[in-house]
Order: structure tokens, then sequence, then C-alpha cells
């Protein structure tokens, strides 16, 4: 197999140098590496990637973004370290980027892949993102090169749709390259920390060779144990099992909430209580189940293969009807108080899916909207950590400041994300009258629980 390419390059899959010498040609900055999505988990990648390589180029198909990178800024807010280290990589050029996509596949040995999978309006799985940049990796990819698909796909995509497309349309027979499927198991708000090992890395290839290549990288990139499982499918099936795992609890844990109410008991003490024991893992009822993951995966199984996926597809249903049963319980808060819905001012508290992630895929604050527009309040929303007001405001929402919201009076406050910034806010201050309705759909504001002028209901609290 060749060692190297035109452009001269170690290539790592299917050579035959050591693999101390593959790793030092990794370190050394030998090997280029190209990362394709530069968004709230390529650009903390691409930074890591870079700090422990030297030698990476971002792809991002938004300008803008390739701009930013390029003078040395974060476009991402709330990643800790983040803005030093892209300015530090952008600054010694271990960083660069781009939006010409086939141009650095074309200069790189191996190729990471980590956009958007996300659903069409029947939740479908959409993979067309990722199938685009496989075009983009397919024009420049070389014999002897890697790739790695970070995006959450539903299993068997490397296997059935990856690894068949770039054999297709690059010309080189799949046994000439590697393809493997490495989760990013990474939260929003502390991505450095986990990508760099705060958890075990799971890596599956096509074929051994494509898993010794990403142990071998991943292994440089992580402090962490790496787990290299039998192949591409199982890593795949990893990854949206912990994220179906993740709905299904959550949904147990909000219908749970409704019988604490019945119950008359707060079922968040109920929880914590509970999970004092190693065997259960309650999780924490909410305003809803947002953003571009938790919500979408189970469809990467329930939409994809026959299996029975009933629970999956009821846990779906009742955490979807959370951002209505949130609403709902400002409107009987008001209407238990002499209140009609049509024409009171109900103020919602967070947009964002949750806090201080600039996210509003699935957010569960639009459903909230809708349900308090749709029964005629109306409805003035705030959320300092985005400027997308559109969506909103066509929901029925007037978008505001928290400037505006202080000199303004509301019949009923709803909290579906706990921003950070909401914590200076004079809640009771804010009333038109007395009491104030309040619904806490996120366990944040349980300090007015027994507060004076103050009607609370509080989900995981007393409802
Ligand atoms: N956000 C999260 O908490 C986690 C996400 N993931 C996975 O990572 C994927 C990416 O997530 P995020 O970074 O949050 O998404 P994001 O929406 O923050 O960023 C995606 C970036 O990809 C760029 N992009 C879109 N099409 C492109 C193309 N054809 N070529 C190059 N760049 C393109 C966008 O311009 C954007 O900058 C998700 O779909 C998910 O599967 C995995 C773990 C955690
Ligand atoms: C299994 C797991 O914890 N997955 C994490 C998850 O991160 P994500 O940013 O989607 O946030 P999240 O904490 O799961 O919250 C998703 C949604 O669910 C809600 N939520 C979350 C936990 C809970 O007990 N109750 C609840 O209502 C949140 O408010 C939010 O609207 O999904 C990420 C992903 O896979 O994309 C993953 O990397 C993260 O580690």
């Amino acid at each position: 197999m060749s060692d190297s390419t035109s452009q001269g390059a170690p290539a790592l899959y299917g050579s035959d140098v050591s693999t101390d010498e593959q790793r030092d040609a990794l370190t050394g900055g030998e090997v280029p590496i190209a990362v394709y999505g530069l968004g709230k988990m390529g650009l903390p990648l691409a930074s890591v990637y870079a700090d422990v390589t030297g030698n990476v180029t971002g792809v991002d198909v938004d300008p803008a973004v390739v701009e930013s990178i390029s003078a040395g800024e974060n476009h991402i807010v709330g990643e800790p370290g983040l803005s030093d280290l892209v300015e530090e990589v952008v600054d010694r050029g271990a960083l660069s980027a781009t939006t010409e996509g086939s141009t650095a596949a074309a200069d790189a040995r191996v190729h990471v892949v980590i956009v958007p999978t996300l659903v069409d309006e029947d939740s479908k799985p959409d993979l067309s993102v990722v199938e685009s940049v496989m075009a983009d990796v397919a024009a420049g990819l070389s014999a002897g090169d890697q790739v790695i698909l970070e995006s959450t796909v539903p299993p068997r995509t490397c296997r059935d749709v990856v690894a068949p497309t770039l054999a297709a349309e690059s010309g080189l027979d799949r046994e000439e390259f590697g393809v493997a499927f490495c989760p990013e198991r990474t939260s929003s708000g502390r991505a450095l920390e986990d990508i760099r090992g705060a958890y075990p890395k799971i890596v599956g290839g096509i074929d051994d060779e494509s898993t010794r290549v990403a142990e071998l990288l991943y292994g440089e990139i992580s402090s962490n144990e790496i787990v290299p499982v039998a192949d591409a499918t199982t890593a795949e099936a990893v990854k949206v099992f912990e994220g179906v795992y993740r709905d299904v609890n959550i949904a147990l844990a909000n219908e749970l909430t409704k019988h604490a109410e019945e119950l008359e008991i707060s079922v968040l003490e109920a929880i914590e209580a509970a999970n004092t024991q190693p065997f259960c893992d309650l999780h924490i009822p909410g305003a809803g189940v947002g953003g571009h993951c938790i919500p979408y995966y189970p469809h990467f199984l329930i939409q994809m293969f026959n299996a029975d996926s009933r629970l999956m597809e009821l846990s779906r249903e009742i955490n979807d009807t959370m951002p209505t049963y949130t609403a709902e319980l400002a409107l009987s808060g008001l209407a238990k108080h002499g209140k009609e819905s049509a024409g009171s001012d109900v103020l919602v508290l967070g947009l964002t899916y949750r806090a201080g992630v600039d996210e509003l895929r699935a957010t569960p604050a639009m459903g909230v909207i809708e349900r308090l527009a749709g029964a005629g309040a109306d409805v003035t929303a705030v959320d300092p950590i985005t400027d997308t007001t559109e969506p909103f405001e066509d929901a029925g929402a007037n978008v505001v400041s928290l400037d505006d919201v202080r000199e303004g009076s509301y019949d009923a406050v709803v909290l579906v994300t706990a921003q950070e910034a909401f914590e200076d806010l004079e809640i009771p201050a804010l009333a038109a009258d007395d009491p104030l309705v309040v619904v806490d759909g996120r366990q944040a504001l349980t300090e007015l629980q027994n507060e004076h002028g103050i009607y609370y209901r509080g989900i995981g609290i007393n409802a």
C-alpha cells in the first residue's frame, strides 16, 4: 500500500510503518487533518485536534464562521477555554479554516466529519448534510486515508451509506481507505473537557484496520480509555442507545411528576431520594426535551428499522406533551384567580432548548408560546443568549430585552429555560396584580413557592 499521496503526507490506513512511527508523524504535524463542521461540537473538536497534531484545516459552509475562525475568534458561546484555544492554534498555524471542502479533502489524510444530522418534518433522519460532506471528501480521497464520522447517525450508516458512497465517488476500492464511527459524547458548556477525556472514547471501524487507526488517533486526542467495539454499526448503536436511554428516562420522570401532583408530594424530593441507591437513575421532569440530539436520536431507530419501538415512540409522545402541559399550568392558574386566558399578559422566560446553549432546534419554548398564544394570551418572551426572534414572533410572541421586561407587568410568568441572567430578575416586581401566577418549568424559582402574592406551580415540585 502506498505510504504517501502526491502531497507526500504519510498514510495511516494500511500503512506498513510501525504504529509508533505513525504516532510520531501524527503528533509531529506530518499528517494533514480536515474537520468538516465547525459548530458547537466541530470547533472544539477541530481545536483539540489542532492542539495535538498541529496540522488541521477546518471546513464550514458558513463564510462568517470561516472568517471568524481565520481571525482567531471563537463564535460559540459558553464554552470555557475555547476562545483562548482557538486564538492560540490559529495564531501558530495549527488550525486554519475554509469553505472549500473538496480542496481541504485533497490535502488531508484524515477526514473528521461532525456536521448536523437532523430529522425532516416527518421525523425521518436527514443525512443530506453528511452526504454532501462525503461528496467533498470523496473528491479528495486518496488510498491510505481515514474517514472518521462523529455526527450521530442511524446504525449501519457507515457500512451501507458512507463507505460505498466514498468508494463509488472516489474511484477507490473499499479496501483502500478506512472508515470509523467515533461518537461525540460531549455536552455543550464542557466540550473541551469532554473531548479531551471526560469519558471513554468509543471507536468502531468498517474493518479492523479502520478501528486500529481510530484507536491511534483518539489515543492522542483523549486522555481517557479508548474502547474499540466490533464494528462501525456497533459504535453507531452505542451513541443512539445513549440518547434513547436519556429520552425514555426523561419521559418517565415527566410521567412521574403527574403522579406526584396527584399524590401531593414533591417528585424532585422523591427522585433525589430514590437515586440514593445505585440501581436507580431517575431523570428530571421539565418543560420539554429540546435540541437536535435527544429528541432526534430515537427516530434514528424508530423510523429506520422494523423492530418494535413502542416504548421509544411513547416516550417521544410524553416528552412532546410537556410544553403544552407547562403552558396549561399557567392558563389554569389564571383561571383559578378569575382571569381569562384571552388578554392576559404572560411572560415566557427562556427560548433556547437548554440553559447556556444558543440552540433553538426543537426548543420547548416554541410549544409553550404556541399554546399560550392559541389561548389568546398576550405573550412576551425574553432570552438574553439568543439573537433569533423571528420564529417566536411568528408563533405569536413579542420578543423583548431583559430591560424591557423589568419595565413590564404581567399576569403570569412561565420559566422554560433557566438562563443565568434570570437569577437577578425580581420576579414578584413584575406582577400586574395579586397574585402573580408563576410556572417554574426547570425547578429554578423554588424560592417563590411560598412568596406572598405569588401563585407558584413548579414542574417536579408541586406539579
Ligand atoms: N450539540 C451537541 O451537544 C452534540 C452534537 N453531536 C453531533 O454533532 C453534530 C453537530 O452538532 P453541532 O456541532 O451542535 O451542530 P451545529 O449546528 O452547532 O454546527 C454545525 C456546523 O456545521 C456546518 N455545516 C453545515 N453543513 C455543512 C457542510 N455541508 N460542510 C461543512 N460544514 C457544514 C454549519 O455551518 C455549522 O457551523 C450533531 O448533529 C450531532 O449528531 C454529538 C454530541 C453532542
Ligand atoms: C446522554 C446525554 O447526556 N447526552 C447529552 C445530550 O446533550 P444535550 O445538549 O442534548 O442536553 P441534555 O442535557 O440531554 O438535554 C436535552 C433536553 O432534555 C431536557 N432534559 C434533560 C435532562 C433531564 O433530566 N430532563 C430534561 O428535561 C433539557 O432541558 C433539554 O431540553 O446529547 C448530546 C448528544 O448526543 O448530542 C450528548 O453528547 C450529551 O452528553
